[in-house]
């Protein structure tokens, strides 16, 4: 009786694993065959089920021979090998020591794993190997960078997230003055956050995507109680498209110098301001006091610098040391630069790498000239510069991206221009009325708007 008992449990037990493996193997034959189509809707479903455990699998088996492969193993030390040599009695010598790895965890696009170093080795060993990591892990890319003394972090990604960047459904960040811009290598958002870079530079040859990445920063600041201010000395053909949200445009020098005169003039208002409140900076501010953001946007530097004859050099002269002033002062004050040029360098004036020195966040699109490119990363990350100067024409909107905390590959979202002109249009009502501007706006074309009535904002 209990004899048969146990049989019908066994036979009981075998069908119920018989079942689990046949819905096992029907899963992931279903993955198998519905994979490439899985891949091109759901991307990071597909990642997750079946691309993560594969790289997986190919890390762990080949971390040990990739590592004596690229020269980063350490033998042991050769008494041991002798030792255990006479006592295995012609027993295979002892396994080069490797360096240990840590767990491997997924990213929205790949993967990323900490190593700790062997004596000896410095973070640079690993940094050279990084492609042959991502041959051997059939991976798309490999970056190597120090998370601390002693180990570095490997990430690596799937495939290539700057090929066709896709718009996500918010954009928003649901902070002031930050903005989604596009995306990174690592297939994470990239964030133009003013608040903790404050002023940027972007350069980029002509089609590379300076203007759509400015497209992207204005969609994201339109919907956010900042002004928009711009200066744009090619009369007004790039930046005209956001005017019903500008505050103030300049189309010229000569009204760019009134315009930054002014800009500047009300930067100390603020921080009298600031003194007469006893705080560091407007965000110390009560709300109710806090005076708005400005977001300062200049498209063409060099059309401010150049100059043709003797009677301009004052102009820029002036344009320089106010926009340099603005920098100065502007961070603490609520007031935030994005100057965009297509060739930068010393030559067009003794302000501009002084004006650099104040542009804490760069972005370096494709560029015509290697000087560009090292005026805006040479100076905060050299590595960068090689990035920079591979990046193909066909990626137009491709940049490298440097801070003082190092360098990244990004790719802006396509916003187009009657994208950027929709948005500036619908949110119109949210333009700041600037009282400090009117001076400036005297001359003609230089756009003052007044959308919000005054009265309205004192309330
Ligand atoms: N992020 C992007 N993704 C895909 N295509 C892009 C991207 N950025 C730019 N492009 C393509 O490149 C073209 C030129 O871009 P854009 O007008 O931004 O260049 P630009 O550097 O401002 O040029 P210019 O200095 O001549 O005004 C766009 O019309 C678009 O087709």
């Amino acid at each position: 009786m209990i004899l048969s008992a146990t049989a019908s449990a066994d036979s009981a037990g075998t069908g119920w694993s018989g079942w689990v493996l046949v819905v096992a193997a029907a899963l992931v034959s279903g993955l198998l065959i519905a994979g490439p189509a899985l891949r091109r809707r759901w991307p990071v479903a597909w990642w997750v089920c079946l691309g993560f455990p594969a790289a997986w699998l190919r890390v762990v088996r080949t971390w040990r021979p990739l590592m004596a492969g690229c020269g980063l193993a350490l033998s042991r030390k050769a008494a041991l090998t002798v030792v255990s040599g006479l006592v295995g009695n012609g027993a295979p010598p002892p396994q080069p020591r490797v360096p240990r790895r840590g767990l491997i965890r997924p990213t929205a696009g790949g993967f990323c794993l900490l190593v700790r170093l062997l004596p000896g080795q410095v973070p640079d060993d690993f940094a050279k190997v990084a492609p042959a990591m991502a041959h051997n892990w059939e991976v798309h890319a490999v970056r190597v960078s120090e998370s601390r003394p002693g180990v570095v972090r490997i990430v690596a990604s799937a495939s290539d997230p700057l090929k066709e960047p896709r718009l996500p459904r918010q954009r928003g960040t649901g902070q002031m003055l930050r903005v989604v811009v596009g995306v990174l290598e690592t297939g994470t958002r990239w964030v133009m956050d003013l608040r903790q870079i404050p002023h940027w530079l972007i350069v980029g040859a002509t089609r590379s995507g300076k203007s759509t990445l400015i497209n992207a920063l204005v969609a994201g600041l339109a919907r956010q109680p900042v002004a928009l201010v711009g200066i744009d000395c090619e009369g007004g053909m790039e930046l005209s498209l956001y005017r019903p949200r500008l505050s103030a445009l300049a189309t010229n020098r000569a009204q760019a110098v009134k315009l930054l005169g002014s800009l500047v003039d009300l930067t100390l208002d603020r921080m009298t301001l600031c003194r007469e409140a006893r705080v560091r900076n407007v965000w110390g501010l009560p709300e109710k006091k806090r005076p708005v953001p400005i977001v300062v946007i200049v498209d063409e530097l060099a059309e401010l610098f150049l100059v043709a004859s003797r009677s301009e050099k004052e102009e820029a002269q002036a344009a320089g040391t106010a926009l340099i002033r603005l920098a100065q002062l502007g961070a603490a004050l609520g007031v935030f630069l994005v100057v965009a040029g297509q060739r930068v360098g010393s030559d067009l004036g003794p302000g501009v790498t002084a004006l650099r020195a104040q542009l804490g966040g760069r972005v370096c699109h494709r560029v015509a000239d290697p000087g560009t490119a090292e005026m805006a990363l040479g100076d905060l990350n050299p590595d960068a510069l090689h990035a920079a100067q591979s990046i193909s024409p066909e990626a137009a909107g491709t940049a490298v991206l440097a801070s003082a905390d190092g360098w990244d590959r990004a790719r802006s979202y396509l916003v187009s221009e009657e994208e950027a002109e929709r948005v500036a249009e619908e949110y119109a009502d949210l333009t700041p009325y600037l009282p400090e501007l009117v001076g400036a706006g005297e001359e003609p074309s230089v756009v003052r708007l007044d959308r919000i009535d005054p009265n309205d904002l004192d309330d």
